[in-house]
């Protein structure tokens, strides 16, 4: 427990001292919290040897009712520092998380880790926040409550006083106990609880694929078994400690009882007063039941360091390295983009090697071959989603990994198949291209990506608001907007993968002259699938099983048998490439 109070004061960074200072003020509340008793008991005594006056009588009530002011007084600072810290410091935890999140490698965010940043985020943060101040303030309290009690004890009569830290000793063990299994299965409540997101996620993602092929029976079951699964985990944690509960609580009756009995002993034999008996009796009825609490509230305790381990298993992945201080100059001799000897793995298996080509100013490199040859992949390392292991990919002679990351995607854009437009106005996601962009130079831009008319025609124009990841827009207007985007960012270089799916043959058309707005006077790396771009391209790389197979202008490769030639006249009208020009 102690150790759990310094990982939350540690995990809490600057808000550390405000917690300290809820701790502090729910130790004087607990001192003051007991105080009533040991009044009572001084009264008590006072009447039963004849020695109260008047002036005592007055004297108890004031204190009384001060001692109860000053718990009204602590109890306040200790609430209102205890929620300020705890909102405050894992609001900004999660804003340290965001910021933390844009620094990882993209591959942590493909390998099925959605679930756990979603579930990190809401379920194990959320716990943390309203969980822990509260319970950690309580804890302290009633430890030192019990502290303070059991020295009054002691005072009074050592053989009680020994007595009743005996059951609070063997109490400590079976907590210990209780302990343990708590925190074996809170591990398992917060995964059940992560696969649920997943579940939940997956569920909604793929609704669609679901209706389409009549899943939604069986998908919907499969939801349902995950619900009853994360029931039956929190169930089972609750059963499993529940035991140990049961057996502290049938001690401290054997306890209070045992106490009891041992003051009425010692009273008939006269070591101790009447009073003193009867003060022990108030004693102890007050020492045993905030034990009780603490250990059920140390459960929540268990759960708590379960989701901290969670949060910091996430902070713990290795970031992309952005300490590079180069910036990508304006002009330079070298080639605007250089592969030299590049290879990669995504995890053991090596997918690229020895790779190396380069990419003039305002010259265009085609990326074509089989599927799974690694075409993607060596469009991905350009604007580092992954780093390489093994040689080098410069900008204008700049190693990338030693610029700025900020610098890198201010040079690059790029235009995927799978277009995901945020839950805002077409307006805002245009000009997250270029936020400081002004309102003509993105009205300019959505003209460029010929989308400015289907904006128009919509009710709230620019102010449309798409649904969450676009839902409301054609495939084909979503293309749209997002090159729209990339045209605003204007940056030197481009990105393409050329869409494989058919739109109808207007918005073809249509994208097809925002792409062309949008390469103007760029330098462009495309994964290629139209022979018209191909044809188009100063170089065309035939990428399989990981290496340059072939390359060379259309022409070139023309001319010689190979993979190339192959795919041009065989596979033009299969599902290879498009014949569309
Ligand atoms: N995120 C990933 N994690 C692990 N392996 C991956 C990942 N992405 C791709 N691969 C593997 O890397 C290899 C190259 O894949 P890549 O997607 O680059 O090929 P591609 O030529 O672009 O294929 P396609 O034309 O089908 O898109 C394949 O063996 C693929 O299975």
């Amino acid at each position: 427990m102690i150790r759990l109070i310094s990982r939350i004061l540690n995990f809490s960074g600057k808000y550390k001292t405000r917690i300290i200072g809820a701790l502090a003020f729910s130790f004087l509340k607990s001192i003051l919290m007991k105080s009533p008793i040991g009044l009572a008991f001084f009264a008590l005594s006072a009447f039963y040897n004849k020695t109260a006056t008047d002036e005592m009588c007055l004297y108890i009530g004031i204190a009384i009712i001060v001692s109860l002011i000053l718990q009204v007084i602590f109890q306040h600072f200790d609430n209102k520092l205890q929620a300020s810290a705890g909102f405050m410091f894992m609001a900004e935890k999660r804003m340290e998380l965001g910021a933390f999140l844009r620094k990882l490698p993209m591959g942590y965010f493909t390998k099925g880790n959605i679930g756990k940043i979603s579930s990190v985020l809401s379920t194990d943060m959320a716990f943390v926040e309203e969980n822990c101040m509260m319970v950690i303030a309580d804890l302290v309290g009633y430890i030192f409550a019990e502290a303070i009690l059991l020295i009054f004890m002691l005072m009074f009569n050592i053989w009680l006083g020994l007595l009743a830290i005996c059951f609070v000793v063997i109490s400590f063990f079976i907590w210990k106990k209780l302990e343990k299994a708590a925190l074996k299965d809170s591990h398992n409540r917060q995964e059940q609880s992560e696969n649920l997101t997943e579940s939940v996620l997956d569920f909604t993602e793929g609704i669609g694929i679901i209706k389409t092929y009549n899943l939604l029976g069986e998908k919907s079951k499969e939801l349902s078994d995950d619900f009853i699964k994360t029931c039956k985990t929190a169930l089972e944690f609750e059963d499993n400690y529940v035991v140990y509960q049961r057996l502290i609580g049938i001690l401290f009756g054997l306890g209070t009882g045992a106490v009891v009995g041992l003051a009425m002993f010692l009273n008939f034999n006269s070591v101790i007063t009447a009073t003193a008996a009867v003060g022990m009796m108030l004693f102890v009825f007050d020492l045993f039941a905030p034990i009780k609490t603490l250990y059920a509230q140390s459960a929540r305790l268990t759960i708590m360091d379960s989701c901290l381990n969670r949060i910091e298993e996430v902070f713990s992945e290795a970031m992309l390295a952005d300490n590079g201080t180069d910036i990508i100059p304006d002009a330079s001799r070298s080639a605007e983009v250089e592969f030299k000897n590049v290879s990669f793995a995504y995890d053991e298996k090596e997918v690229l090697h020895n790779i190396s080509f380069d990419l003039k100013r305002n010259g265009m490199v085609a990326l074509v071959g089989p599927s799974g040859g690694g075409k993607s992949t060596i469009a991905s390392l350009l604007p580092r989603f992954w780093d390489v292991e093994s040689g080098q990919i410069m900008i204008r002679g700049k190693d990338i990994k030693k610029v700025k990351l900020a610098d890198l995607m201010d040079h690059i854009s790029m235009v995927f198949q799978r277009v995901y437009l945020f839950q805002d106005t077409i307006y805002n996601n245009i000009s997250m291209g270029r936020p400081n962009a002004t309102e003509q130079e993105v009205i300019e831009a959505a003209k460029k990506a010929r989308c400015y008319d289907f904006i128009m025609a919509l009710p709230e124009g620019f102010n449309t608001v798409v649904g969450e990841g676009g839902e409301t827009l054609s495939g084909g207007e979503k293309q749209r907007i997002s090159i729209a985007r990339c045209i605003l960012k204007d940056a030197p270089i481009v990105i393409l993968d050329e869409a494989t799916a058919s739109v109808d043959a207007d918005n073809e058309s249509y994208i097809q002259q925002a792409i062309s707005e949008l390469c103007k006077g760029k330098t462009l790396l495309v994964i290629a699938h139209r022979l018209g771009t191909i044809r188009n391209a100063d170089k065309i790389l035939v990428i399989a099983e990981g290496k340059i197979a072939q390359q060379g202008t259309h022409d070139e490769l023309m001319e010689k048998d190979g993979i190339y030639k192959d795919f041009v006249t065989v596979r033009q009208s299969s599902k290879g490439w498009s014949r569309r020009a």
